[in-house]
């Protein structure tokens, strides 16, 4: 089974009388690229803000690797790296001069480790160059190498792929899929843009209106080909989400009164056999083809999927 590297826990965000943020669960695994994607003003970045710590939740909980952020801030935080806002970088220092500059502010990182993370983002040979001549791309690849300094166990990127051009993209991709396999962190990127987010994630969760409306498996294809979108209605649906979690690892998703959740046909009869004898009432059971792109144009609309 995979280890759990981020649980979010209802988590809600009311900022004066808005609630922007309506009650957010899912988790997240070691050496897992999870997307969290919705058209503007979904509410990503509010989220990703309250799973760095930049923002305090309104009720809820975010768990990291079992440390709670509101009762266990510093703990909590020391796991995870993000870049959130443009990682500062002093454009008249080279590479190596921006990562040893920052690496004051922070205590115990090894000469070893500052090599190792320039390893792993691939800008060896550019250390020595002052970041003003860097891409775009390289310096993202700075911002992800800093970020990854003090071995943080989740890397939170907000829309990391923003302004790049496709090379640049494609170099960004590849170095995330690679941190995930070799560092076995557990990566959440953010995006409005599926066809990008769709080729780096092992999986995706949709957020609308601060609600988390469908969480989908994108990167083995012959899975995702088997998997059937499933809607079923149920009382009580918490205790039905519950059960589905703990005896067959899905992660359902309410849906006004019904849940949704991805399966493969042959196991629909024993989840519902899981609730029966859990004494959930089922009312209704239904497999729909509906796919994720699907999901998309309805939500985001035509013109921005590309
Ligand atoms: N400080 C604030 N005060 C009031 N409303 C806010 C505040 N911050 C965000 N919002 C609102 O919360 C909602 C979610 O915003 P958020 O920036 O999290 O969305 P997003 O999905 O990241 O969008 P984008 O892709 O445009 O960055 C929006 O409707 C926004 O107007």
């Amino acid at each position: 089974m995979s280890e759990i590297a981020m649980e979010l826990m209802d988590v809600k965000k009311k900022i004066g009388k808005k609630e922007i943020i309506k009650g957010l669960s899912f988790t997240i695994n070691k050496g897992e690229v999870f997307g969290l994607i919705g058209p503007n003003g979904a509410g990503k970045t509010t989220t990703i803000r309250m799973m760095v710590g930049l923002m305090q939740l309104s009720d809820g909980d975010v768990q990291i690797l079992g440390k709670s952020i509101k009762t266990n801030y510093k703990e909590a935080v020391r796991e995870v790296g993000a870049i959130v806002e443009n990682p500062e970088m002093y454009p008249f220092m080279t590479g190596a001069q921006n990562l040893a500059h920052y690496v004051r502010m922070i205590p115990g990182i090894t000469k070893e480790r500052i090599n190792e993370v320039v390893a792993i983002v691939g800008l060896e040979k550019a250390m020595k160059e002052k970041v003003g001549r860097y891409s775009l791309g390289m310096r993202q690849r700075l911002g992800i190498a800093q970020a990854l300094l003090h071995n943080p166990s989740v890397l939170i990127l907000d829309e990391p792929t923003n302004g790049l051009d496709p090379a640049g993209i494609r170099e960004i991709r590849m170095y995330i899929r690679r941190l995930a396999i070799e560092e076995n962190v557990a990566i959440i990127i953010s995006s409005h843009l599926l066809s990008e987010i769709e080729l780096m994630c092992d999986r995706i969760g949709v957020i609308k209106n601060g609600e988390l409306v469908a969480i989908q498996q994108v990167n083995d294809k012959s899975e995702k080909d088997n998997l059937k979108q499933v809607q079923i209605e149920v009382t009580p649906v918490d205790q039905a989400i519950a059960l589905l979690k703990t005896h067959h690892e899905i992660d359902a998703v309410q849906d006004d009164k019904q849940l949704t959740f991805q399966s493969e046909k042959e196991k629909i009869p024993e989840l519902i056999q899981t609730l029966v004898k859990n004494d959930v009432a089922v009312y209704q059971v239904g497999v729909t083809k509906s796919t994720l792109e699907d999901k998309f144009f309805d939500l985001i609309g035509e013109n921005t999927i590309e």
